[in-house]
């Protein structure tokens, strides 16, 4: 791409959103985020600063994350963050984006905890679940695990700037392999991969720049829900809960795996697209 020698902060601003407009759907919003990420200023900033001429390192950077931009990796994993829950997390090409929708789950998470709780998140990537719930509920502790070392670097890091890597304990774990059996939770929680298998190739380009490890279900999309209910039994409290993220569709036959396996008390949430988004269960046995 041209960067025109030297450019006032409107025209970057257009020529950034003129070569986005083929990638996504608010070029000229994203071309004002990456240039004020580009200039370390808010983008409120940028209408003040609009005549001003652009340093030749600022326009290298800008111009460097509008290429990025162009092959399609994630603005998120460009400026290096995603807000959950009110929180700032580091993100990177290591774990999957947190998603709005996972909000729903941490929000029912909280709804049901009690002082002195012992929560697990299974799966916990860049520790959004975890992280958000041991900063919004003041008396509990979280377990955080994942398969992935790269994704557990990630967690403790935003553990650590999120000022709460004391009530975590992060273990590298193929779902519950490395978690003592005699720890029992009040909640397990878990956003698990549960994208088809053969869906996977049709995802937007975008989603397959994230880790496939967070996002491939096996051949029907229920391989972790399979894996991890059974499982939950030796784990929990009598009276505890699991509370799981489940993608469009897959509703019915979540929650046959929680009955099959002592779970009662059914409830599903569904998110502002009127999906059902998050399926609780109690374990009764
Ligand atoms: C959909 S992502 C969820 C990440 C994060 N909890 C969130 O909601 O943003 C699923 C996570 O599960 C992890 N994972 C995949 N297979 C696993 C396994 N066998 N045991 C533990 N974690 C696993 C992936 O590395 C990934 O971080």
């Amino acid at each position: 791409m041209k960067g025109g020698g030297s450019l006032k902060v409107y025209e970057a601003i257009a020529l950034g959103a003129k070569e986005l407009e083929s990638v996504c759907p608010n070029p000229r919003l994203e071309s004002e985020l990456l240039l004020s990420h580009s200039l370390r200023i808010d983008r409120v900033k940028l209408a003040i600063k609009r005549d001003e001429v652009l340093k030749e390192e600022e326009l290298e950077r800008f111009l460097k994350y509008i290429e990025k931009r162009k092959s399609r990796i994630p603005y998120q994993y460009i400026v290096k963050k995603q807000h959950f829950m009110g929180f700032e997390f580091y993100v990177d090409e290591r774990v999957l984006i947190p998603r709005p929708e996972t909000e729903i789950l941490v929000e029912e998470a909280l709804k049901r905890m009690k002082s002195g709780d012992l929560i697990l998140d299974i799966g916990t990537g860049s520790g959004a679940i975890a992280i958000s719930i041991a900063k919004l509920f003041p008396d509990c502790k979280v377990y955080a695990v994942d398969v992935s070392e790269e994704a557990l670097e990630v967690a403790k890091y935003n553990a650590e700037k999120l000022g709460v890597a004391e009530k975590i304990i992060f273990i590298k774990s193929d779902i519950f392999s490395n978690i003592p059996q005699d720890v029992k939770f009040d909640l397990i929680v878990s956003n698990p991969p549960y994208i088809k298998k053969a869906e996977l190739e049709n995802l937007q380009e975008e989603v397959k720049k994230e880790p496939i490890l967070a996002l491939d279900g096996g051949e029907d999309g229920l391989f972790f829900y399979k894996r991890i209910i059974p499982d939950c039994k030796f784990y929990l409290k009598k009276g505890g809960r699991g509370l799981f993220e489940i993608g469009y569709g897959q509703r019915e036959e979540v929650e046959k795996i929680f009955l099959e396996n002592g779970f009662d008390e059914i409830e599903v949430i569904k998110d502002l697209a009127h999906i059902d988004r998050v399926i609780i269960g109690r374990y009764n046995s």
